[in-house]
C-alpha cells in the first residue's frame, strides 16, 4: 500500500466545464457544452464510478482529469498541483506520472508490431533513464502483476486473447507506479467471464498498490461492482453524486431512478416509468433543467431555473428542483 501523504481528496475538481466548436458554417455551427460545472473529489484508494448515456460527457471529463484535453473553465486540483490555468502546464508536468488512462479497446491501444516488452514499458521509455535491464526487471514484475507470465515480454500482442490485452494495458498503465487510473469503459469490449477477470484483477491492484480509480461505463452492473461512490451524468452535467449503496438504495434524481429501474434488480419490486425521447441536444441547452423535457416529475420551475448540485444527506448530493425545499 502506498504511503499516501494526504487524507484528504487527491483530485478535486470544482466547476469543471469544457466547450468543442462543432459545425463550420451555416447549420449545426456552435458551441457544444460537453461538461458544464460538474465538481467531485475523488479520495485516495476509492473508486469514483461515473455513469451516463453515451455523450453525456463521461471521457470528456476522464480525458481532462488525466491532462489529455484542456478544460475550457473550471479548476482540476490533481495531488495539490492545480492543472488548470495559466500555470496548468507546468503543474501537470509534477504529477503526470502519478495519473493513467485505461481506455476501452485493447487492441487498439497497442501497436500491433511492438513486442509486448515495448508495449508495457512505453511510459518507461518515454521517462527515460532506465538501464536496459531495470527495464526488463519492471517488464517481468508488471506481467506477473496483472497475472500474466513473464515470458510473454517477447510474443507480440496478436497472439492474445481480449482479455489478456487489457491485462498488458493494465500493466503498461502501472508502470511509473501511478496513484491513479482512469478507466474509461475499460472492460466494455470483453464478454462477461472476461469483464469478470479484469474487474477482479482491478481491484486486486487497487487495495495491493493503493490506487484510487475514475471508472466511466455506461453499465450499471459494472460500476456497481467496482464503485465506492457514484456520479451520474446527464447532458454533461452531474446530477447525483453518492456511495455506492446509497444511491442504488435511495436514488433520487428522477433520471438515476430511471437508469435504475432499466436494469433488472431484484430487491425491488415496484419499477418507476422509464425516462422516454432522447438527450437534449447540447448546443442548446434549455434554460432550466436539461432533463425536463423527458422527466415525468417535471413542474414549473425546472422549466425555468437550473437546479443546483446540493446535498440531501451526507454526502449525498442531487440537482433537482424536487429537493429544493429539504
Ligand atoms: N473533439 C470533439 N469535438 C467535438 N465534440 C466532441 C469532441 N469530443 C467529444 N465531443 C462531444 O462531447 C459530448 C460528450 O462526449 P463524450 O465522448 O465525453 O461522451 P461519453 O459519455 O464518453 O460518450 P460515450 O459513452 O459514447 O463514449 C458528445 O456530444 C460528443 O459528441
Amino acid at each position: 500500500m502506498k504511503d499516501l501523504e494526504t487524507t484528504g481528496p487527491i483530485i478535486r475538481v470544482r466547476n469543471l466545464k469544457r466547450d468543442f466548436r462543432v459545425g463550420s458554417r451555416g447549420k449545426g455551427k456552435g458551441v457544444l457544452r460537453a461538461v458544464n460545472d460538474a465538481s467531485f473529489d475523488v479520495m485516495p484508494g476509492e473508486t469514483l464510478g461515473v455513469v451516463g448515456e453515451s455523450g453525456s460527457g463521461k471521457s470528456t471529463i476522464g480525458r481532462m482529469l488525466v491532462g489529455l484535453l484542456p478544460a475550457t473553465g473550471g479548476e482540476i486540483e490533481l495531488f495539490g498541483e492545480t492543472i488548470t490555468g495559466s500555470h496548468g502546464k507546468r503543474a501537470l508536468a509534477k504529477v503526470r506520472h502519478r495519473l493513467q488512462f485505461v481506455f476501452q479497446d485493447p487492441h487498439a491501444a497497442m501497436n500491433p508490431r511492438m513486442r509486448i516488452s515495448d508495449v508495457i514499458a512505453e511510459p518507461i521509455d518515454i521517462q527515460g533513464g532506465w538501464s536496459r535491464k531495470d527495464r526488463a526487471d519492471r517488464v517481468a514484475e508488471l506481467l506477473e502483476l496483472v497475472g500474466l507470465s513473464a515470458s510473454f515480454a517477447d510474443r507480440f500482442p496478436h497472439e492474445f486473447s481480449g482479455g489478456q490485452r487489457q491485462r498488458i494495458v493494465i500493466a503498461r498503465a502501472l508502470a511509473l507506479d501511478p496513484d491513479f487510473i482512469v478507466c474509461d469503459e475499460a472492460v466494455a469490449a470483453l464478454d462477461v467471464s472476461m469483464q469478470a477477470q479484469v474487474i477482479n484483477l482491478l481491484m486486486d491492484l487497487q487495495d495491493r498498490l493503493g490506487l484510487s480509480y475514475l471508472f466511466i461505463a455506461h453499465d450499471l452492473a459494472v460500476v456497481r461492482a467496482v464503485s465506492t461512490r457514484i456520479a451520474v451524468l446527464y447532458a454533461g452535467e452531474i446530477v447525483e453524486l453518492a456511495e455506492k449503496r446509497e444511491l442504488y438504495e435511495n436514488p433520487k434524481h428522477p433520471y438515476t431512478q430511471a437508469l435504475l429501474a432499466a436494469i433488472p434488480r431484484p430487491e425491488v419490486s415496484s419499477r418507476k416509468p422509464p425516462i422516454r425521447g432522447e438527450v437534449p441536444s447540447i448546443l442548446d441547452r434549455p434554460d432550466g433543467c436539461t432533463l425536463c423535457p423527458r422527466c415525468p416529475m417535471a413542474f414549473d420551475r425546472c422549466r425555468t431555473a437550473a437546479p443546483a448540485l446540493r446535498e440531501v444527506a451526507p454526502g449525498h448530493r442531487v440537482a433537482c428542483h424536487l429537493y429544493d425545499g429539504d
